[in-house]
């Protein structure tokens, strides 16, 4: 699923549709910086060989970042950034039995070598926001939507 007619930048896969509620912050943020991504659902232990093929496809795509939300055995993130050179931002999910702290250390705890950036449980406005940062280390008019947005925080 992608949103809007531009090629998506940003990459969104989520663990399972019941966390489309904690990600639509995420959208919205990219829709407010008017950056184009795409939106997937799909689990690594439910469909493995969709998460592969969507992840090491995602280069040739022109993605350039992904953001990466799960919940519980929170593994989406560390399989997507097996597949794929682009810089993965995890998003742990909270959850109804350990508060989301399962998600958190299953998604920061990666082995050496294989890193995901991790945000805060349920982060995915600040997902969207790092995601833009990164796009921004190369390009002005993404630093731009940045510089502005923090200016009209220091306003508000
Ligand atoms: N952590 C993962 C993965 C994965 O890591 O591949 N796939 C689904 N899930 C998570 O399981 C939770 C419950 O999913 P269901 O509501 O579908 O049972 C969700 O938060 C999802 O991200």
């Amino acid at each position: 699923m992608a949103a809007g007619n531009e090629t998506p930048l940003v990459g969104i896969i989520m663990g399972s549709e019941s966390d489309m509620p904690a990600m639509e912050a995420c959208m919205k943020q990219l829709d407010e910086f008017g950056v184009p991504y795409e939106v997937k659902v799909a689990s690594a232990h439910r469909r493995p060989a969709e998460v592969h093929d969507w992840a090491s496809s995602a280069v040739e795509r022109g993605l350039r970042v992904i953001v990466a939300a799960a919940g519980k055995a929170a593994h989406l993130g560390g399989v997507v950034a097996a597949y794929t050179p682009l810089p993965v931002i995890a998003v742990p999910m909270k959850t109804s039995d350990l508060g989301g702290l399962d998600s958190l250390l299953s998604m920061v705890q990666m082995p050496s070598g294989v890193p995901v950036a991790c945000v805060a449980i349920n982060g995915a406005k600040n997902a969207a926001i790092l995601a833009v940062q990164m796009l921004g280390t190369g390009d002005e008019a993404m630093r731009r939507k940045i510089v502005d947005m923090k200016a009209s925080m220091a306003e508000a």
